[in-house]
């Protein structure tokens, strides 16, 4: 499939993907985006949540654009069809001149990619883009990481090698001359909060050949430990198996003291973390990667409302840990 425009693409709606492991940096992309006024007219993002609490939502909905939620799985693999009915139901209901999907952490964009080939899909709209967005981090660990990591690398047209600020210097070159190697029809861009310009964003993909959306298939070997081949078999396996997304959700106030206790102490297979956090003086905007956080002061609704990821976990023993941080 190429991509470059033709003119039977003229007038349909363009369809940015934006792929990217959980916590790489996605909806912080689309807030940015968002911002820049002169998209923000006509454009629609659909955001996709692997948990049953949706939570970028609320912090996209601030920017006034329309937002479309789909929860409770992964619109590679379960919600497929929502996915499908939603563009065509929000391309309808809002005529948009651009559709952002932000895909799950966990998402398979080849699937995804697939669907948008349906021809009641094409004849509404065409994919413009993929963008993914990488945590730096990761990069050097990529070996460690399965399928997923490879299809999120590979479908992509442009790649921002996020959170590079995390990064030692002299590593992010490097890292760029491999990605290079590896990815060479794929367009590099290092960035810190995902500060990509407009003009690189929106950049048709110029490959006069077009580039196909999905290549070779490597074997990394991600999850391996945790379940070979899981997150291409999908994700009632991940969730019924060993991979658990799960909410915890209070209206009581939590002690600060023990709540940064219980962070600091966690296992490392609790890898992604996001949502408010009430104490006594108010509530936090809380989002925990891998280890690492940051918090912010949250004015929306004041109560605890978190969505967790983790792999092998005994999950009734990380909700007793948040229930004892509770006053
Ligand atoms: N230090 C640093 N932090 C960053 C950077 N980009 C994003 N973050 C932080 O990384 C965390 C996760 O960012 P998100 O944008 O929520 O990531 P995401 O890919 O949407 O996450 P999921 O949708 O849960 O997969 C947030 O705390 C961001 O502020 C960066 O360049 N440097």
């Amino acid at each position: 499939m190429h991509l470059h425009a033709t003119s039977s693409e003229e007038g349909k709606t363009a369809v940015i993907l934006v792929a990217g492991f959980l916590g790489a940096g996605k909806t912080t992309l689309l807030k940015r985006v968002l911002n820049w006024r002169t998209d923000a007219a006509k454009t629609v993002v659909l955001v996709n949540e692997f948990g049953k609490v949706g939570i970028d939502g609320d912090l996209l909905r601030t920017s006034g654009t329309d937002i479309v939620e789909l929860t409770s799985g992964c619109i590679c693999c379960t919600l497929s069809a929502d996915l499908k009915q939603s563009l065509m139901r929000l391309w309808e209901d809002f005529e948009p001149h651009r559709i952002f999907i932000e895909a799950s952490g966990v998402a398979d964009p080849t699937t995804i990619l697939s669907l948008m080939k349906d021809p009641q899909l094409a004849a509404m709209m065409h994919l413009q883009k993929v963008v993914t967005v990488l945590d730096a981090d990761f990069w050097e660990a990529r070996d460690h990481f399965g399928p997923l990591f490879y299809h999120q690398l590979e479908a992509a047209h442009l790649i921002l090698l996020n959170k590079i600020d995390q990064v030692d210097p002299s590593r992010v070159s490097l890292y760029l001359k491999e990605m290079h190697a590896a990815l060479p029809d794929c367009q590099v861009v290092p960035t810190v909060h995902c500060a990509v310009d407009a003009a690189t964003l929106f950049a048709p993909v110029e490959d006069a050949t077009g580039k196909p959306l999905a290549t070779v298939v490597t074997d990394g070997q991600l999850f391996e430990a945790i379940q070979p081949g899981h997150l291409s078999e999908h994700a009632p396996t991940m969730a019924t198996e060993h991979f658990s997304t799960f909410s915890f959700v209070s209206s009581k106030a939590m002690d600060q003291d023990r709540f940064h206790h219980w962070l600091q102490t966690l296992p490392l297979e609790v890898f992604r973390i996001k949502g408010t956090v009430r104490h006594r003086d108010g509530t936090d905007f809380i989002n925990f990667v891998g280890g690492k956080w940051d918090r912010y002061p949250w004015s929306g609704e004041q109560t605890t409302r978190l969505a967790l990821i983790a792999w092998n976990v005994d999950v009734d023993a990380i909700e007793g840990g948040l229930r004892e941080c509770l006053v």
